[in-house]
């Protein structure tokens, strides 16, 4: 875990939280604190809310409010709005599944470190162009996965990615073997039967198994 405070944060340093940053999807706001307590627990403290339900906001104002050791981030970031209220909630962080120079405008806004998303080379050049070098890998899978990733490695050796969507406890580790991989994000460690249970004590060691990874 890098020893950082929200105003020294980098884009960079979002991939050297953790190994994996949890994508939590929160039907229920009072859920929030004790998820975030259960995942800071196991280890996993960077925490990306989607922005999918009305839930979220609240959540994200109450974890970052009553769980100072969690670092939490909206994901679903896709309109410019979506990132001025995830800052006004109290977001430390922001993550879009793909990038616009729209939205990328939005985000650099707020002042907040972000991971755009990208699933393309050309977009990946796109924002090493702007100087921007960590990104979202999205849909990691689907988009062509560990070696797709391997494959942008040789021509940008500058990029470093976060791949997201399909990633499960079974192809993390090889994801993180990848120099230009500095973590994973995932569903898999909040299943929304736990949540929808109070199973803090199943969350928390699905977050502990992920930490175990380490960087590859
Ligand atoms: O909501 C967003 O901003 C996204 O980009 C999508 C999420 O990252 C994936 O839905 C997580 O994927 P799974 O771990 O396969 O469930």
């Amino acid at each position: 875990m890098t020893d950082t405070t929200p105003t020294d944060l980098t884009n960079a340093d979002l991939l050297g939280l953790a190994p994996v940053i949890p994508v939590v999807v929160l039907e229920d706001e009072d859920a929030a604190v004790p998820l975030a307590r259960a995942l800071v627990e196991g280890g996993l403290p960077a925490i990306e809310v989607t922005l999918r339900t009305p839930a979220a906001l609240p959540a994200i104002t109450r974890i970052a409010a009553e769980v100072p050791d969690a670092i939490v981030g909206a994901g679903t970031v896709v309109r410019p709005e979506d990132a001025e209220r995830s800052a006004a909630a109290g977001a430390r962080f922001l993550v879009s599944p793909g990038c616009t120079p729209r939205l990328q405008a939005a985000m650099v806004a707020t002042g907040l470190p972000f991971l755009p998303g990208v699933a393309t080379a050309s977009e990946a050049v796109a924002l090493l162009e702007g100087g921007i070098t960590a990104m979202k890998f999205f849909p990691a899978e689907a988009a062509g996965g560990r070696a797709y990733l391997k494959a942008l490695g040789g021509p940008l050796p500058d990029a470093r990615f976060c791949p997201t969507g399909g990633v499960t406890p079974g192809n993390a580790a090889d994801y993180l073997a990848l120099p230009n991989v500095g973590c994973v994000g995932g569903s898999w460690l909040t299943p929304g039967d736990a949540v929808r249970a109070g199973d803090w004590d199943r969350i928390r060691a699905l977050a502990a198994d992920a930490a175990a990874l380490g960087k590859g």
